[in-house]
């Protein structure tokens, strides 16, 4: 099984666990997170988090073992499309999120920590929008979410473009990183929603209500489908291609 669901005294966790592979995305985990979704759903559901397994990584983006076989753009666009539409419902159903980056955040995993409503990262943890070293761009709507979200334009234009991971430090100061962390993780996640926690539940689902009125625009679902299409265009292109084979074959 590539992830796991659990819940605990309101809180529904996520973990994907493919350590092995840097908890890469594949089809399985597109359907834990879709499970994920549901559970958040339930009323006596408050707060969400999204984790990956082991201490090296958080999720390294789309499984390229396994999306390496999709070389055209109609191809590359359902796999975008259905993770962007994981992405908006992340985004806008009311249960608070955190994706607890217990390490290396980079391509689409970067894209599905932007979808949750903090990221608590540890320290010395990298993250970013590498997918420009792929020759693609982000094609989950991560920086459409972003901008909406309200990150300055400057730094997201140069956070994606540079497709460089960052630590912890750089990407606080750029307003991704909401807090970070050293030592155990679910310490420090404890730590984060104590005093959240001690109000009555409505209140931070009310308050995320308001906040991501803007996201709920019609408008936003369609820019990051367009995000996404954008990618595709991209994901057929030979560049791609080769920057794919060049990873999977770096060690031969
Ligand atoms: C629109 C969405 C687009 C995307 O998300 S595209 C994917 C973007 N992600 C990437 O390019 C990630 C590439 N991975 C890396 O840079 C590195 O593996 C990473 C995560 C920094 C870890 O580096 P190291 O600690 O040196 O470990 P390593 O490279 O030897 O990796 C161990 C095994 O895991 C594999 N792996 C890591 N990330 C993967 C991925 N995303 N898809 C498929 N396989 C992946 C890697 O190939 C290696 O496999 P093996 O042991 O050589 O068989």
């Amino acid at each position: 099984m590539s992830f796991r669901i659990d819940q605990l005294d309101g809180i529904v966790q996520f973990q994907i666990t493919r350590p092995h592979i840097h908890n890469a995305v594949n089809f399985e985990v597109m359907e834990g997170l879709e499970l994920f979704l549901k559970r958040l759903d339930q009323p006596d559901v408050h707060f969400g988090v999204i984790t990956g397994e082991g201490n090296k990584t958080f999720c390294s983006g789309g499984d390229l073992s396994v999306f390496h076989s999709v070389r055209t753009e109609q191809e590359a666009y359902a796999i975008h499309q259905r993770m962007t539409h994981i992405l908006y419902r992340l985004a806008t159903q009311p249960v608070p999120v955190i994706a607890l980056i217990n390490g290396t955040a980079i391509g689409g995993g970067a894209e599905i920590a932007s979808a949750c409503d903090y990221r608590l990262m540890r320290k010395d943890a990298k993250a970013g929008f590498i997918q420009g070293r792929l020759a693609i761009t982000s094609g989950w709507g991560g920086t459409t979410l972003l901008q909406t979200k309200g990150m300055a334009y400057d730094k997201l234009l140069k956070l994606t473009t540079e497709a460089e991971p960052l630590v912890a430090a750089e990407l606080e100061e750029i307003g991704w990183v909401t807090e970070s962390f050293e030592g155990d993780k679910w310490a420090a996640f404890a730590d984060f929603i104590h005093k959240m926690k001690t109000r009555h539940p409505s209140v931070a689902k009310a308050y995320k209500s308001i906040l991501t009125a803007p996201l709920k625009e019609r408008a936003i679902l369609d820019r990051m489908l367009e995000e996404a299409r954008v990618c595709s265009v991209l994901w057929e292109q030979q560049p791609h291609h080769d920057a794919v084979a060049h990873f999977l074959n770096r060690k031969n």
